[in-house]
């Protein structure tokens, strides 16, 4: 059996959704047929006895690196960014529960009149009782990304990997988006992806995956099933482990 056709053997995942994953065709924002598209899919994984914590990102309404270069200052401009990802992930719990599954959105930046905050503790908890954990808020801190976070909740959860959900089918040469000549890898190792600049992921993102130990599997989000497709071993993806 290849490694791609053993991802059952992932009981407990952190997916890393992108937020540009939620805006299907619009330019930004929240598409609702996609959420529920997405919703559906998460719920079925955990009908099927994953346990599922999901990172949300905020690219479809802000990245604080963009709002930097308006000259906002970076630390505040993150801020804006953490707090998009909560919009989503108050958007996408609301989705999951829509599924008949029940979902907890559990924010990195406390907000207790709008959903509980993240402690390992709280997200073992939901995990125990079959909910989907929505972890939102990233690490909590500016100058992050939902990758690096999603990577962190990843090892204090103990997660089996993380599966990166995103517009692409794979981790590339160079940026496919970009260059039409790139080539997509089947497998490759952390120190490889760091080494070659590979960008699908931030380096933070890469470096505390390889110090964890934590494989990654990267594949497209874009049709239905996907998830399901990325955790039997059907989906085109690429896996990123030692
Ligand atoms: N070597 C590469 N291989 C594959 N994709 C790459 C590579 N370099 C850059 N990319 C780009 O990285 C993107 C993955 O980032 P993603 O959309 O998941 O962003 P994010 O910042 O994690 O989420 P958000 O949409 O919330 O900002 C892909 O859409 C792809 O265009
Ligand atoms: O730990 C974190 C995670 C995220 N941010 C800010 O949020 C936006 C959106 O996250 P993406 O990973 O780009 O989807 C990001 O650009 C940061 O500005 C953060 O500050 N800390």
């Amino acid at each position: 059996m290849s490694d791609l056709t053993s991802t059952r053997r992932f009981k407990r995942v952190v997916v890393k959704l992108s937020g540009e994953a939620l805006q299907g065709s619009a330019p930004h924002g929240l598409d609702a047929v996609t959420i529920a598209r997405i919703a559906a899919d998460l719920a079925t994984a955990a009908a099927a006895g994953h346990e599922i914590a999901v990172v949300v990102g905020g690219g479809n309404f802000f990245r604080g690196i963009k709002g930097a270069e308006t000259g906002i200052e970076r630390a505040r401009a993150d801020s804006i960014g953490m707090l998009a990802t909560v919009m989503n992930g108050l958007a996408l719990e609301q989705a999951v529960e829509g599924q008949g599954r029940q979902a907890r959105c559990l924010s990195a930046v406390s907000m207790p009149s709008i959903c509980e905050s993240f402690s390992r503790r709280a997200a073992l908890h939901h995990l125990a009782k079959g909910r989907v954990v929505i972890a939102a808020g990233g690490t909590g801190n500016p100058f992050f990304t939902t990758d690096t976070g999603a990577v962190l909740r990843a090892a204090e959860l103990s997660a089996d990997a993380v599966l990166k959900a995103t517009q692409v089918d794979g981790v590339y040469t160079a940026d496919p988006k970009r260059d039409p000549t790139a080539e997509r890898y089947d497998r490759l190792s952390h120190d490889e992806a760091i080494a070659r600049n590979l960008a699908v992921m931030d380096t933070a993102a890469f470096a505390l995956a390889r110090e964890n130990k934590i494989p990654i599997l990267v594949f497209s989000i874009a049709e239905a099933g996907a998830i399901d497709g990325a955790l039997s071993g059907r989906a085109r993806a690429t896996l990123v482990a030692p």
